[in-house]
């Protein structure tokens, strides 16, 4: 049943499972709350136990996170996992996953923020995941836990790493140990607040919240899925309730956003080559972008280095991410 929710979510014609239907899952049950969005319900909670969120496909083409939610629940339904913690699986943007595209209209990830009065299918989107996500954690009262997993467009330097999204509440450093354990190679701090889904849910929630990103976007099929099998044991304890696994921190490289490159006009270009891999340092001195309002932005004070550069992105959206490292956090 739950392959079934996965490949009818994503049919090319749809008829979207119905909402309201539940049916039982190994050590508990399942519900469907609206296109895309299902929960699991354990009979009784193992010790460990968080409310979990799990969202994939937030970015249409980002398919390998979809993948492994499949693979994930395929092990649930065969008996291989028993569930011991509520989890919410969400897949996000379904009109641009069946068209493979990033989005259809504007960029999902930034628009969870209350009071969005934006008109359209994905603003309508986001409000509608917003509500689910704030009635699970209404429901739940455990610690709260939100994985909202990507893939990226360019090769990096690091091809699996977590963005902690800037806000008040802290984050646990077994967090940390546990993102490490799943093969994280490298963090990033966010400086400010960024509006995207995993933002949504550490501001909002105060939930242990994180985007994460699973290598590089590439059409159904043709992901490597081994090199996600710690990401999906990090997947199991959750789902079973057990205690999250511990890696070595010094298997992970930390950086902290100094500052983000705004696309200001339509004469806008990046000073490098769109195959520029993230996580790329560039010296003092060089010139990263031209911007027909803003000017050029130089490398200023000591070298930085270039995550998610994208010149495509909507005016006054963010062209790339100017990060520095920084020590692992204690
Ligand atoms: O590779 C890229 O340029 C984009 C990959 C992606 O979708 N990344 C997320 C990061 C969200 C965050 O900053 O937490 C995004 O841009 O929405
Ligand atoms: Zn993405």
């Amino acid at each position: 049943m739950l392959d079934e929710w996965l490949a009818s979510s994503l049919d090319a014609d749809p008829v979207e499972p119905r909402e309201g239907r539940s049916g039982k899952v190994p050590g508990g049950r399942y519900r469907l709350h609206a296109p895309g969005v299902l929960e699991l319900l354990p009979d009784e909670l193992a010790p460990e136990a968080q409310a979990c969120v799990v969202s994939a496909g937030i970015h249409g083409n980002e398919t390998a996170p979809i993948e492994l939610v499949g693979a994930w629940l395929a092990r649930l339904e065969a008996g291989q996992l028993r569930l011991g913690a509520p989890v919410l699986v969400i897949l996000g943007n379904l009109e641009a996953i069946r068209q493979g595209v990033r989005f259809c209209t504007t960029n999902l990830n930034r628009l969870f923020q209350r009071g969005l009065d934006l008109e359209g299918d994905e603003p309508d989107r986001a409000r509608e995941l917003m509500a689910v996500v704030d009635a699970f954690f209404a429901r739940h009262t455990l610690p709260r836990v939100h994985y909202d997993m990507h893939t990226a467009i360019r090769d990096s330097r690091y091809p699996r790493f977590a963005v902690e999204p800037f806000a008040d509440a802290e984050t646990d450093p077994a967090q940390w140990h546990g993102l490490a354990a799943a093969g994280m190679q490298a963090a990033l701090h966010q400086h400010r607040h960024s509006w995207t889904f995993s933002h949504y849910s550490k501001h909002y929630h105060a939930a242990q919240a994180f985007t994460l990103e699973l290598g590089k976007v590439r059409p159904f099929g043709e992901n490597d899925l081994d090199a996600l099998a710690g990401m999906l044991t990090l997947l199991e304890a959750l789902l079973e309730g057990r205690q999250m696994p511990s890696g070595n921190l010094e298997d992970v490289r930390f950086f902290r956003v100094v500052s983000e490159l705004m696309r200001q006009s339509q004469d806008f270009e990046l000073c490098f080559s769109e195959q520029t891999p993230n996580f790329t340092e560039f010296a003092v001195g060089t010139q990263l972008a031209h911007d027909g309002q803003a000017g050029d932005t130089v490398v200023e004070e000591a070298p930085v280095a270039v995550v998610f550069p994208n010149a495509q992105v909507e005016l006054g959206a963010r062209a790339a991410l100017l990060v520095r490292a920084c020590p692992p956090p204690t």
